[in-house]
């Protein structure tokens, strides 16, 4: 039986920020009081911005926090795409400029030979991770896990011995890294962090039916309740 996720709802983008990186910073606090570190993973894209301020500025000993992409674009972290350069700019700066980073991308020939470099990164790091931090698309995928992607099964596979696996996609923009199933859910608070009406009813839409899009997949397969935080995007506010 799944566990149904827990809603934090906000009347305002900047409210959830705001809240999210307290709740966050709690969360790392408290895998820093346990095992003296603490792992983070988080999501690319158009939304987390906002948060990643927010929670770049929280009193924590960053020192001992360690931070990776769920997933990435294989484009050079110079590109304006690169879900490296969204963290180094937004989240790896005030206080939290003193986390280490973990990187995905690296600057092979081919996308199949970075996953496994970010691997190995991956791999030396003492999972699972403390927080991870999932987004979602507009077709219901989450991390680099594309519903047409031929890679799909691949990284959906909860059995999978892979950390990093690279998950090309007609519907992505460009090749993609990702952490895969088994690495997500292991997590020990996995959080999806959504914004505006069209991804509630979305989201809401794909548990109610139990839609295999990867979303849904990834709250099935989650053996803990995720965390849902929401609020409407700034164009809809009254
Ligand atoms: O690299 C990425 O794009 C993300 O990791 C991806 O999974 C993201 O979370 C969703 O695509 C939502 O993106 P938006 O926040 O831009 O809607």
């Amino acid at each position: 039986m799944r566990p149904e996720p827990i809603w934090h709802d906000f009347d305002t983008p900047t409210l959830l920020a705001e809240r999210f990186a307290d709740d966050v910073a709690a969360a790392l606090g408290a895998a820093m009081a346990d095992r003296g570190l603490a792992l983070l993973a988080v999501s690319g894209g158009t939304t987390p911005a906002p948060f990643f301020r927010a929670l770049s500025q929280r009193e924590l000993d960053w020192s001992k926090i360690h931070v990776a992409p769920v997933d990435e674009r294989f484009v050079p972290i110079t590109s304006e795409r690169s879900n490296e350069k969204l963290i180094r700019e937004n989240l790896l700066i005030n206080k939290a400029a003193a986390a280490s980073f973990t990187p995905l991308y690296h600057e092979t020939m081919t996308v199949q030979e970075a996953a496994i470099a970010a691997e190995r990164g991956i791999s030396v790091l003492p999972l699972p991770f403390d927080m991870l931090i999932l987004g979602m698309g507009g077709d219901g995928h989450t991390a680099s896990f594309f519903p047409d992607s031929p890679h799909l099964a691949d990284v959906l596979d909860p059995k999978t011995p892979r950390l990093v696996l690279s998950a090309d996609a007609p519907s992505a923009n460009e090749p993609r890294l990702t952490l895969t199933l088994p690495v997500v859910v292991a997590a020990r608070r996995l959080t999806l962090h959504i914004e505006g009406n069209d991804k509630r009813t979305l989201f809401e839409t794909i548990l109610r039916e139990r839609q295999d899009k990867p979303i849904g997949i990834v709250i099935e397969q989650s053996p803990r309740p995720v965390d849902v935080y929401w609020a409407p995007k700034e164009s809809e506010l009254s």
